[in-house]
């Protein structure tokens, strides 16, 4: 896992090679301490360089190794003793250096990365601190404010940054390899104390209670209910403030405690879904590895609205040439000036050129004909959209994807209107597109896996998160917030207000309740849909209210907002007030208050107490239950689907994981007794009532999430 050669005649060279990445694994810190001592016991070794194979210096610490039993060598002891090693050590740094693996880097003498290096520190996203030292070192070497800001975030950064901040020596266009060992050739016998960094003081900071007091403030609000980031904060403190020896010990002690929490767990379980959903397979049994992806140099957004607007700037940002298209002249000319003026700032931001050179616009659909894929996102209406696919299919060369935007609509209508349905998946992308990292890639019943495999490349190209998911209402994502927000509804009905439901789930850890976040997206767009399923009744001020409707409990309370014309944000009150259309500022609105009494009031409902716990339980249990119906009907193919899509397209705090993760967090015997529960006092809200799946689970012991899938096989197989 680590091999020593020899080179230059002097120079000793110690290979990682632990593939992909170069971890390191227990073997490979064993080889690396092993060549070590070898290298410094042989007399004709006046030099020695660290590098890792297949052009990546090493990845950090493995990641699958951690838990209660690690074995091998620890990985403290192991780099302190390259550092106080007598011959100097040169690190060889290409592809990444991240984690343990920069920490080892910080413990040699001097650092050559290649140009095209990615650096950071990034475990603060794995719910831990950087603790072979990291903490320590990296403000001696680079400055206690440029310290705290890689390891609070965990940002990568590239070589020419990490020149800049002193972190590397030297950086590299040629050979890494090749240029560390001259540079360690010229470096032989030369005296090494300057270059061990523990040697070094922790550069002075005037007001340094009140830097780390602005910092400590920062996180708290950013990172909102996460513990790694303030445990990285204390760490760095004790650099600035300790002995090197003390400090190091702050580490460890601060690093055990989150080594084992339940944050570090989620957030490392996070890490692997991620990479998981990546293995996609269908109900038919095509899978990722079965099915090859066609290019896509060429491809076109149709209809230039705020989604449309969207993918075309992440289309173009990930280098693919894009036909815009939007029949009416107007918004076409807007889309072009929005586009471009948001391409140049992303630009501006990422220090790279525009790609506005790749975009040609026009209002004319036939410009689509010669595209290897076309986006759809016209207005969300099924009649148009059904009109547009039959379009499409006529126009396009043969063999061109058809994808729609859709978020709610039924892929299957739209791929019976064309001529090879096998070439229809649905790309739902979540606004605004170019910046949310999820995108649902839907396959209907006849959708082809290549035409799954295609979508699914396209997306990781423009830098997504995609997961595959089959054509239920709403999907996957929409179709779980359903009851949560059916929930929320009654919760208000009972005596509940929207900032006491926003309160518990913003202290959860979501970015915004429930009520905020429709008056942000608008409540106008659920009336639609209800109106269309024909729930949505007008109420007026003196008609009677059904609550039952279609053989279940309804809530009307969001309809009844819209008949006021309170859509939320855009048109200044929602569920609060706004001060004016568009406004941000949510404030609470005496009106909303004076409506729910008088509702209660007309429909005899006495209001009572409501706790945060119940406002959880009943709006997250009834997600996870619908989740777990999703996974057994088999429309998403594992819990890790359902947890990234949370986590990236909803807002689900990443600390806790995902829904599936959490509720085995919680443990499913809980969630199964507390939706019973629910589910007893009202049995009229079937998306109470707890799904075979759970059940299943339950009765097998609740095993944890990566081994759901035996189980849900298992009742697939039954159905
Ligand atoms: C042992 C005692 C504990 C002391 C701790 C001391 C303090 C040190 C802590 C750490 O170092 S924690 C780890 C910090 N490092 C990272 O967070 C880096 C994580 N990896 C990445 O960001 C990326 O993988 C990459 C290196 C940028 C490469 O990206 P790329 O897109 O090229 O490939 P991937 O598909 O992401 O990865 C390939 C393959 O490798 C697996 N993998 C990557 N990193 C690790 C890791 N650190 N540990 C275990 N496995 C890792 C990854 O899961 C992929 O495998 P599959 O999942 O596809 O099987």
């Amino acid at each position: 896992m680590a091999q020593l050669s020899y080179v230059s005649g002097s120079v000793g060279l110690i290979t990682l090679q632990n593939p992909p990445v170069n971890v390191l694994s227990a073997a490979t810190r064993q080889g690396i301490m092993e060549s070590m001592k070898k290298a410094l016991n042989d007399p004709k070794v006046k030099s020695v360089v660290i590098c890792g194979q297949n052009g990546v210096f090493c990845a950090g610490a493995d990641i699958k190794e951690f838990g209660p039993n690690i074995s091998g060598p620890s990985i403290v002891p192991l780099i302190y003793d390259i550092e106080v090693a007598n011959k100097p050590v040169v690190a060889a740094i290409e592809g990444s250096a991240l984690g343990g693996g920069l920490e080892l880097a910080l413990t040699c003498h001097y650092r050559i990365a290649h140009s095209k290096t990615r650096l950071g520190l990034p475990e603060v996203t794995l719910g831990l601190l950087p603790g072979a030292g990291g903490t320590q070192l990296l403000p001696r070497l680079i400055g206690i404010p440029a310290s705290l800001e890689l390891i609070t975030t965990g940002r990568h950064i590239t070589a020419a940054e990490a020149l800049q901040l002193g972190l590397v020596d030297h950086v590299t266009q040629s050979d890494t390899v090749d240029s560390a060992v001259k540079f360690a050739l010229s470096v032989e016998g030369e005296p090494l104390d300057s270059r061990r960094i523990s040697k070094r003081p922790c550069p002075h900071l005037p007001d340094l209670d009140a830097v780390f007091e602005a910092v400590m403030q920062k996180v708290r609000q950013k990172f909102y209910g996460a513990i790694a980031p303030i445990a990285c904060v204390q760490a760095v403190r004790a650099a600035a403030t300790l002995p090197f020896s003390e400090g190091m010990k702050r580490e460890q002690q601060l690093m055990s405690t989150l080594f084992t929490s339940g944050q570090a767990r989620a957030l490392q379980y996070s890490f692997f879904a991620q990479r998981a959903v990546g293995r996609w397979s269908m109900p038919s049994g095509a899978s990722w590895n079965t099915s090859k992806a066609r290019p896509v140099h060429r491809a076109a957004v149709l209809g230039l609205g705020t989604m449309g607007r969207g993918i075309t700037v992440a289309l173009a940002q990930a280098g693919v040439s894009v036909v815009a298209v939007e029949i009416q002249e107007k918004q076409l000319n807007e889309a072009r000036e929005h586009v471009y003026a948001t391409l140049e700032r992303g630009a501006q931001q990422s220090g790279v050129s525009p790609s506005c050179a790749n975009i040609t616009y026009s209002h004319d659909i036939q410009a689509v004909a010669d595209v290897d894929l076309v986006i759809e996102a016209v207005l969300e209406d099924l009649s148009l959209k059904e009109k547009v696919f039959q379009q499409l299919s006529a126009i396009c060369k043969p063999g061109t994807l058809l994808c729609s935007n859709t978020s709610s609509l039924d892929l299957n209508c739209l791929a019976s209107q064309t001529k090879n349905p096998e070439l229809v998946v649905g790309m739902h992308f979540f606004a605004p597109a170019h910046v949310m990292k999820l995108l649902e890639v839907v396959y209907g019943s006849k959708s082809s896996p290549e035409a799954v495999a295609t979508a699914m490349q396209l997306g990781k190209k423009m830098g997504k998160i995609s997961v595959a998911v089959g054509n239920c209402r709403g999907f996957v994502g929409n179709r779980m917030l359903k009851p949560y927000i059916e929930q929320s509804y009654f919760l208000l009905e009972e005596g509940a207000t929207p900032e006491l439901v926003d309160k518990a789930l913003e202290e959860f850890g979501f970015p915004m309740g429930v009520f905020r976040m429709s008056d942000l997206s608008g409540l106008d767009v659920g009336w639609r849909v209800r109106k269309e399923d024909g729930l949505a009744e007008p109420v007026g001020t003196s008609g009677q209210i059904t609550r039952l409707r279609g053989g279940r409990r309804y809530s009307p309370l969001g309809d009844i907002l819209c008949e006021h014309g309170r859509f939320g944000q855009k048109t200044g009150l929602g569920w609060y007030q706004y001060g004016r259309p568009g406004g941000r500022v949510a404030k609470s609105d005496p009106w909303v208050f004076n409506l729910l009494e008088e509702y209660r009031a007309r429909l005899g409902l006495t209001a009572r107490p409501i706790d945060q716990q119940e406002v959880l339980e009943r709006c997250l249990y009834s997600l996870i239950n619908e989740g777990l119906c999703i996974l057994e009907e088999g429309f998403a193919s594992s819990p890790e689907d359902i947890d990234v899509i949370y986590v990236f397209g909803y807002g689900w705090p990443k600390h806790r994981g995902g829904p599936m993760f959490y509720a085995s967090m919680v443990g499913l015997a809980t969630v199964l007794e507390r939706l019973d529960h629910y589910y007893r006092s009202n049995p009229d809200v079937p998306s109470l009532k707890p799904c075979k799946l759970l059940r299943q689970l339950v009765a097998s012991g609740s095993p944890p999430v990566h081994k759901w899938k035996e189980i849900t096989k298992k009742i697939q197989n039954r159905l």
